[in-house]
């Protein structure tokens, strides 16, 4: 089995996808959008893409592609812990304070700004597609002097020394994955994880008073537990919006269904984007 992942080599989606898919071929792609259309052209059989931080948020790329571009169920969740370290060319350790620029995903970024801050201000700061590509970039040109955010196994990777450990602003730093696949993988099996989330796109009816608050009535008298309701742009004009909708527990044969009846009945458009199970992982 194959397994697309936001790369390159040494991106933290790599490191959550090594700590489950043991003994799977891995094949890193550049991008999230590429990764995942890795699986609509049949190049790979699961794909594991960045989708939400516990600082910055959601990954909005990853949602969106999944709620209006692609129809891949989401088979899996895996949480990482993320530390995030400064790192340059061997030859400019000595002179690391003086970088002429910051490289980095935007997540990292963000989980990274008071540190930035403080001891980068006015140096420019520039997102690149992962963690691990701007390693490799700071790698591959030394006479730039600039500085790379990223894992310890990035730096091992491309040869960087780390001159700053654990720069994230805020200690409690995870990084959930989302594991797609059309295969019907059996995720629990593979995770050894029981513990499932099912995840659903709820577009709301137009102009109608209270429709929110009807939706979430009807996840609460049924007492399903909701982790998380985020909302996202239609893309069809200002102040369209769809809701993303977590529920802590496996799709069943009575409550969800029920609830899903309900919202239709009220003029509620329903998804189900997957039903999973969720796994936390360790970094050692
Ligand atoms: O860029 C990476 O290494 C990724 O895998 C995406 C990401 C970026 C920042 C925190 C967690 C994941």
């Amino acid at each position: 089995m194959k397994v697309g992942y936001l790369g390159p080599k040494a991106t933290f989606t790599e490191l959550a996808v090594s700590k489950v898919f043991k003994g799977f071929e891995l094949e890193p792609y550049n991008t999230i959008p590429e990764s995942i259309d890795a699986i609509v052209d049949h190049k790979v059989d699961l794909a594991v893409v960045p989708v939400e931080n516990a600082l910055e948020g959601s990954v909005n790329i990853t949602l969106d592609y999944l709620t209006h571009i692609v129809d891949i169920p989401i088979v899996g969740e895996i949480t990482l812990p993320i530390k995030q370290h400064l790192m340059v060319h061997p030859d400019n350790k000595d002179h690391w304070q003086s970088v002429s620029k910051v490289f980095s995903h935007s997540h990292a970024i963000a989980q990274c700004h008071k540190f930035l801050h403080t001891h980068f201000k006015g140096v420019p700061i520039e997102s690149i597609s992962s963690t691990a590509a701007a390693a490799k970039m700071v790698m591959e040109q030394p006479k730039m002097n600039a500085a790379a955010i990223a894992n310890e196994l990035a730096a091992k990777e491309y040869g960087l020394a780390i001159v700053q450990k654990n720069i994230h602003d805020f200690h409690f730093n995870h990084t959930s994955f989302f594991v797609l696949s059309e295969q019907g993988l059996d995720f629990a099996e593979i995770s050894g994880s029981s513990h499932y989330k099912t995840t659903l796109m709820v577009t709301l009816p137009s102009d109608q008073a209270g429709a929110l608050h009807q939706v979430l009535s009807a996840f609460a008298w049924r007492k399903l537990n909701l982790s998380k309701i985020e909302s996202r742009p239609m893309k069809t004009g200002i102040g369209n919006y769809f809701f993303i909708i977590d529920l802590e527990m496996k799709l069943d044969d009575v409550l969800i269904p029920g609830a899903i009846a309900e919202l239709e009945a009220l003029g509620c458009g329903v998804k189900v984007l997957g039903s999973y199970p969720s796994v936390m992982v360790n970094l050692d």
